[in-house]
C-alpha cells in the first residue's frame, strides 16, 4: 500500500518508518528541512531506542523516503497527519495551526477514494470539521481518526506492537471503505487479534485525551497520597506496592515522585478542559485542575527539600542535577520537570550543573543559562547536594560509595523514588525523597 505520513516528529518519523517495515511504501513529509535532511541520511533526530536501526533498515528497503515538499506524498491511498498540536501560548487549549495547514496542504494532492488519516491528539470535534472540508474540496475523498497511544522510549515496540487499535470512522457510506483500508494498513497487527475499537470520530478523540487524563490522574492521586505521607511519615513507596497488589488499581502509573512532564499529558488535559469548557460541560473535568496543581506542586516541594537539606539556604550551594529529559530514554525536554526545578534552584540562588545522557544539547538550546556536564561524576564535583530528577538506569545503577568520594556533601535528593535508599544510606549519604522518611 502507498502511505504518506505528514509531519515526522517524535510519533510521526516512528510512524513512517514503522509503516515502511510492515511493507508499505512510505514517504514522510515535514517543513522542517533539518529534519528531512537527517532523516534522509537514515540519522534520527532525536533519541529514541531502537528508533535509529528501523530507520535505516527502512530506508536500505528501498520502501521508505522522505520530502519537505507535500507534492511527493500525492498518489497515497491513505495520508497520516501526525502534526503537533502543543498547548496555545497563555492559553489552555491547544494550538490547532499545525493541524488545519497540514490537513489545507493535503486538499491540493487528494484523490478521490483516498483517505487522511489524523493521528495527532486533538480536541473532541476536529475530525467531524474537517471530514466536512475534506470532503467539500475533494469529492470522493475520506477522513479517519486513529488516534496513537505510543509511549516515548518505547515507540518503536508500541507502534509495531500496540496494545489496541481505535478507528474514528465516518458515519456514511464511506465507513466501511475507511475500515477496509486501515485494516490493510494495519495487516499484520490485526492479524494478531489486537483488540479494537470501531467507533465515531468523537469517541475516537475522546479515547485519547480520557486515555492520557486517566494515566496523569493516577500519578497526581498517588503525588498527593505522598504529600499525605510527608505530613505522617508514612512511606508512598510501600503504600503504592501495597494498593497496586490489587488487580483493580494495578501498580503501573504509580510510582510517585517530581510528577508528570512532556509533550503530552500536561497539554492534553489542559485541552481536554478547555474544549469541555467550550462544549459547556467544564463541570465535568474540573478534578483535572487538580490533577494539574498537584502535579505541578512537586516541583516547588522538590525545591523546598533541596533548601532543606542545604541547611535552610540555596545562595551559592553547588547542586548537581541528574537527568534534564523529561522521562528517561528519551531527548525530549518539553514541560520536563528535572529542568524546571534545575531553573528553580538556580533562580534562588544555587550553582546548578545539569547532566543527562540524552538532552544535554536539548536543553543548552532552551536553557542556556544553565551549566552542564557530560558525566554524573563531572556535574557532582564538589556538590553540595545531588539531585536525581530523571530516572535513567545509569543514575540507578550509580555506586553510591564510589560517588561519594566526589561530592562535597553526601546528600542526595531522590526526585523519582529511583535508587535503594537503604544502599545509599548505607555508603554515608543523607536520603531525602518525595513522600518518604529522611534516610
Ligand atoms: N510524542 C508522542 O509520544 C506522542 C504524540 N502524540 C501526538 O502526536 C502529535 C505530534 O506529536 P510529536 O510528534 O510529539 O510532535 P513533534 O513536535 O515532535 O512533531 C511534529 C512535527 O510536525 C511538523 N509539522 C508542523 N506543521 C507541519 C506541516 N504543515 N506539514 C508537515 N509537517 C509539519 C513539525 O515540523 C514537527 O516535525 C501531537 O498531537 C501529540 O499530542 C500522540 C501520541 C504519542
Ligand atoms: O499522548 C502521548 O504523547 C503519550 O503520553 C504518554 O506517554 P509519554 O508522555 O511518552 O510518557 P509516560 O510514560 O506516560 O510518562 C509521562 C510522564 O509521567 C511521569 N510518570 C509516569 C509514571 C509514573 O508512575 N509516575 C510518573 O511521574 C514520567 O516521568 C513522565 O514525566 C502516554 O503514556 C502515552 O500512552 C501517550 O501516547
Amino acid at each position: 500500500m502507498r502511505i504518506s505520513v505528514i509531519g515526522c516528529g517524535y510519533l510521526g518519523a516512528v510512524h513512517a518508518a514503522s509503516m515502511a517495515e510492515l511493507g508499505h511504501e512510505v514517504v514522510g513529509v515535514d517543513v522542517d528541512q533539518r529534519k528531512i535532511a537527517a532523516l534522509c541520511k537514515g540519522r534520527a533526530p532525536f533519541y529514541e531506542p531502537d528508533f535509529g536501526e528501523l530507520l535505516q533498515h527502512s530506508l536500505a528497503s528501498g520502501r521508505l523516503s522522505f520530502s519537505t515538499d507535500v507534492h511527493d506524498a500525492a498518489g497515497a491511498q491513505v495520508y497520516f497527519v501526525c502534526v503537533g498540536t502543543p498547548q496555545k501560548r497563555g492559553e489552555y487549549a491547544a494550538d490547532m495551526r499545525y493541524v488545519e495547514a497540514a490537513v489545507e496542504s493535503l486538499l491540493g494532492v487528494l484523490a478521490s477514494g483516498e483517505l487522511v488519516v489524523g493521528k495527532s491528539t486533538v480536541p473532541v470535534g476536529t475530525a467531524g470539521r474537517l471530514a466536512e472540508l475534506v470532503g467539500k474540496k475533494v469529492p470522493g475523498a475520506m477522513l479517519a481518526w486513529n488516534p496513537e497511544f505510543l509511549r516515548e522510549g518505547f515507540a518503536v515496540q508500541d507502534t509495531l506492537h500496540p496494545d489496541r487499535l481505535v478507528y474514528g470512522l465516518p458515519a456514511d457510506q464511506d465507513r466501511e471503505v475507511a475500515e477496509r483500508m486501515l485494516d490493510e494498513v494495519y495487516a499484520d497487527i490485526v492479524a494478531r487479534r489486537t483488540p479494537k475499537v470501531v467507533t465515531d470520530y468523537a469517541t475516537a478523540e475522546m479515547v485519547k485525551t480520557a486515555a492520557n487524563s486517566f494515566l496523569a490522574t493516577k500519578i497526581s492521586f498517588i503525588n498527593a497520597m505522598a504529600e499525605l505521607c510527608e505530613a505522617t511519615g508514612a512511606d508512598v513507596k510501600q503504600l503504592a506496592d501495597a494498593i497496586g497488589y490489587d488487580d483493580r488499581i494495578g501498580r503501573k502509573f504509580l510510582n510517585a515522585g517530581l510528577g508528570f512532564g512532556g509533550g503530552c499529558l500536561p497539554k492534553d488535559i489542559r485541552a481536554f478542559m478547555a474544549r469541555a469548557g467550550e462544549l459547556g460541560a467544564d463541570q465535568a473535568l474540573t478534578f483535572l485542575r487538580e490533577v494539574d496543581n498537584i502535579n505541578m506542586r512537586r516541583r516547588i516541594r522538590m525545591v523546598e527539600l533541596a533548601r532543606e537539606v542545604c541547611d535552610g539556604s540555596l545562595l551559592g550551594k553547588h547542586i548537581a542535577v541528574l537527568g534534564a529529559a523529561f522521562k528517561p530514554d528519551s531527548d525530549d525536554i518539553r514541560d520536563s520537570p528535572a529542568l524546571n526545578v534545575a531553573a528553580q534552584l538556580q533562580l534562588q540562588g544555587a550553582v546548578v550543573t545539569v547532566t543527562d545522557p540524552a538532552a544535554i544539547e536539548n536543553s543548552r538550546r532552551q536553557w542556556p543559562q544553565l551549566d552542564y556536564a557530560e558525566t554524573p561524576e563531572e556535574a557532582a564535583e564538589r556538590a553540595d547536594a545531588v539531585l536525581v530528577l530523571t530516572e535513567w538506569r545509569q543514575y540507578r545503577e550509580l555506586d553510591p560509595v564510589a560517588f561519594g568520594a566526589v561530592v562535597r556533601q553526601k546528600r542526595v535528593l531522590d526526585g523519582r523514588n529511583a535508587l535503594d535508599r537503604e544502599a545509599w544510606t548505607a555508603a554515608g549519604w543523607t536520603y531525602r525523597a518525595l513522600g518518604r522518611r529522611a534516610g
